[in-house]
């Protein structure tokens, strides 16, 4: 058996090309960016008023006491107003082009209007509430870099630069497959010894969070269906994401039928719990890349997180994330398994802190709820200790 970090890279080593997609810009919401996005004009576009008030040129005001008349108006949306006589001013809104001949706009809560005459009461600086051209980002700026994930604040970036259209990272073609005949649909009344299946429906809203739609299969304990449906998903799809099937009963059929089909097995079974008779390999010719996870909920739902989202990320050539977090409890980990605990985390003085949840196992699904994410402890011969920093898999 291999050890978890082997595996970890043996998975990393076999990415695909996923490709690029072209998608409307709200589409692109939650999706990999896979083109630079640069300014195409200044930012601000032109010297803007931020407050409602007057414009004025600031060298007027020189002389004490003086009062302005209205030339007129300058609203957000017309074209730049001109300011004829440098002794008057122009009324002006937040976002109108500032007037031609004016460099100062006053508030209006720092004015009196009377008889279509204007005092000032506050002390004015030259050039103030004014948003000038350029301030922002210069026209041909680089805003957003390839490999960022797009999110509410990256579509209001683009949608200012004009993409009405966005090339996002493509997405594999996945069929998600649950296997067993004890398992029945979310909407069926189980018989006494039947469950209802929920692995499959956990690992498709999971790939949902990577705006990733997947095709579903449920798969009975019958080598000659399993290999019939096999056979066609293996070449419809990009990834299969099995669940169940894979340890020593005699109806784990998951193994030896992918290897009939011309599947080449890179691993099975690994030192670790939860998870550890996973099997992955990949179709050689038609390129398919197969994660065959333990059927017990805690175990496909840690090998998704520990193996299948890496692989994503390095398919779409993403650094991966590494998180740590502080033990909040002591814990002994022996030989020979790498172990994936449930934890909650909490926030304790600024730092973030992981406390084991109660769980009963890997077939304990009521568990998953309860947890934030895994922690991953190596086995070692000391005791890991209170505060230590350690690896964090995050899974909400
Ligand atoms: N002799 C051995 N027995 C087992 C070993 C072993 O090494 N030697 N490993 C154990 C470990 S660890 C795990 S994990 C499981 C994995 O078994 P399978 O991958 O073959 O999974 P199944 O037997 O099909 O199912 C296990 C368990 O999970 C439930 N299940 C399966 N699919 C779903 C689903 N889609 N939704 C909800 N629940 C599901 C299934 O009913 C079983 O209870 O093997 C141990 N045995
Ligand atoms: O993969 Mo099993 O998770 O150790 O029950």
């Amino acid at each position: 058996m291999i050890t978890f970090k082997e595996a970890f890279q043996k998975v990393l080593d076999h990415p695909l090309d996923l490709g690029i997609e072209i998608v409307s810009l709200i589409d692109s919401l939650n999706r990999i960016l896979a083109e630079d996005i640069f300014a195409d004009r200044d930012f601000p576009p032109f010297d803007r008023a931020t407050k409602d008030g007057i414009a004025i040129q600031y060298s007027t005001l020189v002389n004490d006491g003086h009062t302005f008349a209205i030339e007129g108006e300058a609203a957000a949306g017309g074209v730049q107003q001109v300011l004829n006589d440098k002794n008057n001013c122009l009324e002006v809104m937040t976002g109108a082009v500032v007037p031609e001949h004016c460099d100062t706009v006053v508030m209006y809560e720092h004015i009196t209007i009377d008889g279509g005459k204007v005092t000032i009461n506050e002390k004015v600086t030259k050039g103030q509430n004014i948003h000038y051209q350029g301030s922002d980002e210069k026209v041909g700026t680089l805003l957003l870099s390839k490999g960022k994930k797009i999110s509410p604040a990256e579509i209001g970036v683009m949608a200012t630069v004009g993409k009405a259209i966005v090339k996002v990272m493509g997405n594999p073609k996945i069929c998600t497959i649950a296997t067993g005949n004890e398992l029945v649909a979310v909407n069926e009344t189980p018989e006494p010894h039947q469950i209802r299946k929920s692995n499959m429906l956990t690992i498709e809203s999971a790939l949902l969070n990577s705006k990733i739609e997947a095709s579903s299969l449920h798969l009975l304990d019958d080598k000659k269906e399993i290999e019939r449906e096999l056979k066609k998903a293996l070449i419809e799809n990009d990834v299969l994401l099995l669940s169940g099937g894979v340890s020593k009963g005699k109806f784990d059929f998951i193994p030896e039928v992918m290897e009939s089909l011309g599947v080449e097995k890179v691993f099975h079974r690994v030192l670790q719990r939860p998870g550890k008779p996973f099997w992955f390999g990949i179709h050689p010719e038609l390129k398919t890349v197969i994660f065959s996870f333990p059927g017990n909920p805690v175990s496909t739902f840690a090998n998704y997180h520990l193996y299948f989202l890496p692989w994503l990320q390095t398919s779409w050539q993403l650094p991966l994330d590494n998180s740590y977090i502080k033990l909040s409890r002591g814990i002994k980990i022996t030989r020979p398994l790498t172990r994936f605990i449930q934890v909650s985390t909490e926030v304790k003085e600024g730092m973030f802190w992981a406390t084991p949840v109660v769980e009963n196992g890997s077939g304990d699904l009521t568990s998953l709820a309860k947890a934030d994410g895994f922690i991953c402890l190596e086995p070692r011969t000391e005791e890991y200790e209170v505060g230590e920093v350690i690896p964090f898999i995050k899974t909400r």
